[in-house]
C-alpha cells in the first residue's frame, strides 16, 4: 500500500497530494502539462523534499515531516527511469546495471546477467554507454531500474524522446516487468495511448491535486482531447 499525504510549494505552484492506493502492476500518473506529475515523481523518489506530511510504502516510511524522517533516494529501494535515461558515461553497461543496487549498500535485486538477457543486452555488458543505440541504452536503463528496485520503479515519461518503433518496442518490455519480476511500476505520462496500453489503474492529477483514481477506461472517458497530446481538458469528476 502506498500512502502519501504531502504538501510542496514551488514558487507559485502548490502540490497537495493525498493518496492511499495499492499499486500492483502498472499505475499511471496522468494529467496535463504543468499538473505536477514530475514534481510528484521526484518527491516519491526522494529527489525533492516536501514541505511536510508523510510518505510510506507498506511498512517502510520514506518521509515523515513531524518525525524528521527523509530517506535519501538510494535507501528507498526504488528504481528510476526518466526520459533522458542517463547511464553513467564513465562506467560500462555491467557497472551501470550493478550501480543501482550497490549505491544503497544492498545486494542486487536480481541477477545482472539474467536480467540483461531478458532485455537483450547481455552481449553489451562490457560496452560503454556512448557506443549504444538509443534503444539499447533505454533497455539498459530499464534493467538498471529493476536491479535497484526493492519496492517499485518510478518512470517519468520514459518514452517521450523515442520514435514510434522504439516506443512500441520499449512498451513491450515495460509491460512484462510486473509479471516477470513482481515489481510494481508508477508510470508518469501525459499520453492516453500509453495509459490505455500499459496501466491497470490511473491517478489523475491536475493543478497539483489528485482529481480521481481508478480504471483507465472509466477515467479516460472523462477527458477529451483538444489541440494536442499535451493539451487535454478535464471534464469534472468526483474527488476520491
Ligand atoms: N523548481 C521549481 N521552482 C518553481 N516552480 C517549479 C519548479 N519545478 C516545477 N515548478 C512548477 O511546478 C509546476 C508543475 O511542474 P511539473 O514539472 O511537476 O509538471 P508536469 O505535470 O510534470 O508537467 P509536464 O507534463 O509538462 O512535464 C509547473 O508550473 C512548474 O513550472
Amino acid at each position: 500500500m502506498l500512502h502519501i499525504d504531502i504538501t510542496k510549494r514551488l514558487d507559485r505552484f502548490s502540490l497537495e497530494i493525498v493518496l492511499d492506493i495499492d499499486v500492483p502492476g502498472i499505475t499511471a500518473v496522468f494529467g496535463p502539462s504543468g499538473a505536477g506529475k514530475s514534481t510528484f515523481a521526484k518527491i516519491l523518489a526522494g529527489l525533492c523534499t516536501p514541505d511536510g506530511g508523510r510518505i510510506s510504502f507498506n511498512e517502510k516510511v520514506f518521509f515523515d515531516g513531524d518525525a524528521g524522517v527523509n530517506l535519501p533516494p538510494e535507501r528507498r529501494g526504488v528504481g528510476f527511469l526518466f526520459q533522458e535515461h542517463r547511464l553513467f558515461p564513465h562506467m560500462n553497461v555491467f557497472k551501470n546495471l550493478s550501480f543501482g543496487c550497490f549505491a544503497g549498500g544492498r545486494p542486487p535485486c536480481g541477477d545482472v546477467a539474467e536480467i540483461a538477457k531478458v532485455f537483450g543486452i547481455d552481449h553489451l555488458l562490457r560496452r560503454s554507454p556512448a557506443s549504444l543505440s538509443g534503444g539499447e541504452s533505454q533497455r539498459a536503463a530499464l534493467a538498471r531500474a529493476i536491479l535497484a528496485a526493492e519496492n517499485f520503479i518510478i518512470m517519468d515519461e520514459p518514452l517521450s524522446s523515442l520514435d514510434d518503433a522504439l516506443r512500441e518496442n520499449l512498451m513491450g518490455y515495460i509491460e512484462r516487468i510486473p509479471p516477470l519480476f513482481g515489481i510494481p511500476i508508477i508510470y508518469i505520462t501525459h499520453s492516453r495511448e500509453e495509459v490505455t496500453r500499459l496501466a491497470q489503474r490511473v491517478i489523475l492529477i491536475e493543478e497539483g491535486r489528485v482529481m480521481g483514481c481508478g480504471s483507465p477506461s472509466k477515467l479516460l472517458k472523462k477527458w477529451r482531447r483538444t489541440v494536442s497530446h499535451q493539451d487535454q481538458k478535464y471534464e469534472g469528476m468526483d474527488n476520491q
